[in-house]
């Protein structure tokens, strides 16, 4: 079983289109869509918004559904000034930008017996680099950084971008990182930009979730063909 996670509806709605579902699961309070795609068994859910929501979706669909991989399409926020509205990031590896145990003498983003970063599987990376170059895409890779903030501020996404080496922002990939390293699932991340993260970048967001979800969800897609 091949697990598809987004954060929003928005994220989930364009993937949904390409595949016939078998059935939907409702469980802790979300649903859960079954679906096949060539060969693939997918289990695919949406988990809402932050790093809370997505942890719970990650953890049930490999305990529940026996998810072996997981994969995560969605948008994020630039850091990267090449990056672009509508650009297609892939992450070597998340972390959590606000985790702050700073005072007790841990660099930032670190909780005891935990990790910072979590690293992303280089096969599925390695699969999204072969499909962009057949398809003559632009993929950027880099580290994506999460946390329970929508980022719209040039200050706080260059704190970020200095702290982490971070090339994106979002808010669930440090989360679901987090839980695939801890149960030993190969762990996927995708995200097309949606906006640059500082002051105004809500205004884009707004204007470009649903064109960014569909980048995202059409190479998600393609992705899906050579697995
Ligand atoms: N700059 C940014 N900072 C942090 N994360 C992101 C992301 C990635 N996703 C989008 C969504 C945040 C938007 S909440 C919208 C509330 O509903 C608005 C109506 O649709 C959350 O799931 C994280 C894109 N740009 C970002």
């Amino acid at each position: 079983m091949i697990a598809i996670m987004c954060a929003m509806r928005e994220e989930l709605e364009p993937i949904l289109e390409y595949l016939k579902l078998k059935e939907t699961v409702e469980y802790a309070n979300n649903k859960y869509y079954l679906a096949k795609f060539n060969n693939l068994d997918l289990v695919l859910a949406y988990s809402k918004i932050g790093k809370v929501n997505a942890a719970l979706s990650a953890a049930i669909l490999i305990e529940k559904f026996n998810a072996k991989k997981l994969l995560f399409s969605g948008v994020a926020g630039a850091i990267e000034r090449d990056l672009k509205i509508g650009d297609l990031i892939i992450a070597t590896k998340t972390c959590q930008h606000d985790i702050d145990l700073t005072v007790f003498g841990y660099e930032p983003g670190f909780i005891p017996e935990s990790k910072v970063f979590f690293e992303c599987d280089e096969n599925l990376n390695h699969i999204a680099k072969k499909v962009a170059g057949k398809l003559g895409i632009k993929l950027k890779e880099g580290i994506i950084a999460s946390g329970d903030q929508f980022i719209h501020s040039k200050e706080k996404k260059e704190w970020i971008a200095k702290t982490f080496g971070a090339s994106a922002i979002e808010m669930e990939g440090g989360a679901v990182g987090c839980v695939c390293d801890n149960e030993s699932v190969p762990f996927f991340m995708l995200r097309a930009i949606s906006d640059a993260a500082e002051e105004g970048a809500g205004i884009d967001f707004d204007e470009f979730l649903e064109e960014s979800s569909r980048v995202s969800a059409k190479f998600l897609i393609e992705m899906l063909k050579e697995i």
